[in-house]
Order: structure tokens, then C-alpha cells, then sequence
């Protein structure tokens, strides 16, 4: 066999080196340990899920990452540079962005306020007409206050602000909960958008038939630990073992 020449054994290098690579990562609230030795890797481009019953350590899991979960160990990296001792600050300035489960909307903001609050931290965030172009609806709501927002407004204004920043993980957190049918497939199509245009997402989501629309591999939280990786493709014959994990 002929030998693998070194520059394109770096390129394969590069691309098989995971965006994100969480090892085992440990976090908790004072005294109370959720996560236990959790790993699991996202690479550049990917739509993943973490999928677990309520409590399993899922939003503790995107917390962490993010920096905002004060008591953490273990290891995460992101682009192969260690995370686990920076702020969260400093962690949204390397290019991940949150997008929290209560969506964080100022209830005292206007839709234009709520849309220009996070600091651009990179080139290449989408402009506002591309913004726009993804979410109408908010084109036509800019002077609307936060607290007059429909859930689906909020959540797609909680989405579309980070896409102005310049980041290029986007951690998502049930963006589906409490939604109309149609805005979910509204949600369901955005992903899939942004992840043509090569974001890489880490979505929560309780919702399986929303999360299999979207992702391909899915990760199986149970007690604060990765029990499971299940890739889109060998879904339907893992149905049964996914209704026992999900408790559904
Ligand atoms: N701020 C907090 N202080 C103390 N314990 C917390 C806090 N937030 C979460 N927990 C606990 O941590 C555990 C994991 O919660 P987490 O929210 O990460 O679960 P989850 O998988 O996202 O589930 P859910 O869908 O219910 O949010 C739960 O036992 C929860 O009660």
C-alpha cells in the first residue's frame, strides 16, 4: 500500500480532530455531584443531540461547556485548546454560544435591542439581512418588547442573536419545548439551515421525533454519564433500547 503522504495525513488529521471533545467531565451544584466521568465528541459541521430522561445531567452538561457551572473537572476542549479553567467570558470569545433553555430574553428590550446585545466576538457571524432571511417573522416585530413575543418569536430571537456573534458551536437547549407543531418544524428547518451553512450544534432535546429531523448521531445521557452513542442511520433498530433509556 502505498504510504500516506504527510501534508494529506495532516489534512485527515484535521479533519478527523473533533471540534469539541469533552473527557471526563465532572460537574455539580455545592454539594451535589450530576456529572460523572462524561465524554462524549462533536466534529466540525455536526448536529448532535443529548438525549436523556429529565434530570439526567443533559443542561448541566451545555452549562458546563460553557463555563457557567462553576464547580467542573475533567476536560474540554474546544478547536484542541483546553476550556475547563476559563470564564465563561472567555469561553463565548473562543466562539461557542448558548442559547439557554428559559431563552434569556429581556423582557425590557425591544426585539432590535434583544437582537444587537451580544458582542460580535469573531468575522463571519451572519448580517442582519441573512438574519432576517432566516427568522421573517422577526423583521416584523423589531419595536416589539421582549415580554410581547410569543414563545416561537422568543426562541427564534434567542437563536438568532447568537448568529450574529461570529460563533461557530452553537449549544441549544430544548429550543422545542412548549412550541406549536409548526413552529417546531419551523425550528427543525432553521437547523437544518444553519447547519448547510457548517455551524456545529449541540441541542438538547426531550423531543426525539424532533431531535432524529435534525441530527445525526445522537448521545444517551443517563445519571451524568454518556450510556450511548447512536448514529442517525442505525436509529430505527435501536428504537426499542432508545424508548427504554427515554423512560417513553
Ligand atoms: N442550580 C441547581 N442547583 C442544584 N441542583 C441542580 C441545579 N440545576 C440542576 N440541578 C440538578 O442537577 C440534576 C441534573 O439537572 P439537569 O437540568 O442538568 O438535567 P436535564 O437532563 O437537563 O433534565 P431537564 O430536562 O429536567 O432539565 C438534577 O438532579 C437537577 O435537580
Amino acid at each position: 500500500m502505498p504510504e500516506t503522504p504527510p501534508r494529506e495525513a495532516q489534512r485527515q488529521e484535521a479533519i478527523d480532530q473533533p471540534l469539541l471533545e469533552v473527557s471526563g467531565l465532572e460537574a455539580g451544584y455545592g454539594e451535589s455531584d450530576v456529572l460523572h466521568r462524561l465524554s462524549f465528541a462533536v466534529r466540525q459541521g455536526e448536529v448532535v443531540t443529548l438525549l436523556g430522561r429529565n434530570g439526567a445531567g443533559k443542561t448541566t452538561t451545555l452549562k458546563a461547556i460553557m463555563g457557567l457551572i462553576a464547580k467542573r473537572s475533567g476536560s474540554i476542549r474546544f478547536e484542541g485548546n483546553e476550556t475547563i479553567g476559563l470564564s465563561p467570558r472567555r469561553i463565548a470569545r473562543l466562539g461557542i454560544a448558548h442559547c439557554p433553555e428559559d431563552r434569556g430574553i429581556f423582557s425590557s428590550l425591544d426585539v432590535r435591542e434583544n437582537l444587537m446585545l451580544p458582542p460580535v466576538i469573531k468575522e463571519g457571524g451572519l448580517h442582519i439581512d441573512e438574519i432576517f432571511d432566516l427568522f421573517p417573522n422577526l423583521r416584523n416585530r423589531l419595536t416589539s418588547q421582549g415580554t410581547k413575543l410569543s414563545g416561537g418569536e422568543q426562541q427564534m430571537l434567542a437563536i438568532a442573536r447568537i448568529l450574529r456573534t461570529g460563533s461557530r458551536l452553537l449549544l441549544l437547549d430544548e429550543p422545542t419545548e412548549g412550541l406549536a407543531p409548526v413552529i417546531v418544524e419551523q425550528i427543525g428547518r432553521t437547523i437544518k439551515r444553519l447547519k448547510d451553512l457548517s455551524y456545529t450544534i449541540v441541542l438538547v432535546e426531550q423531543n426525539f421525533h424532533f431531535a432524529r429531523s435534525v441530527a445525526e448521531r445522537h448521545f444517551v445521557i443517563e445519571h451524568g454519564r454518556v450510556v450511548d452513542e447512536i448514529a442517525d442511520g442505525d436509529l430505527s433498530a435501536s428504537l426499542e433500547k432508545l424508548n427504554a433509556y427515554l423512560g417513553v
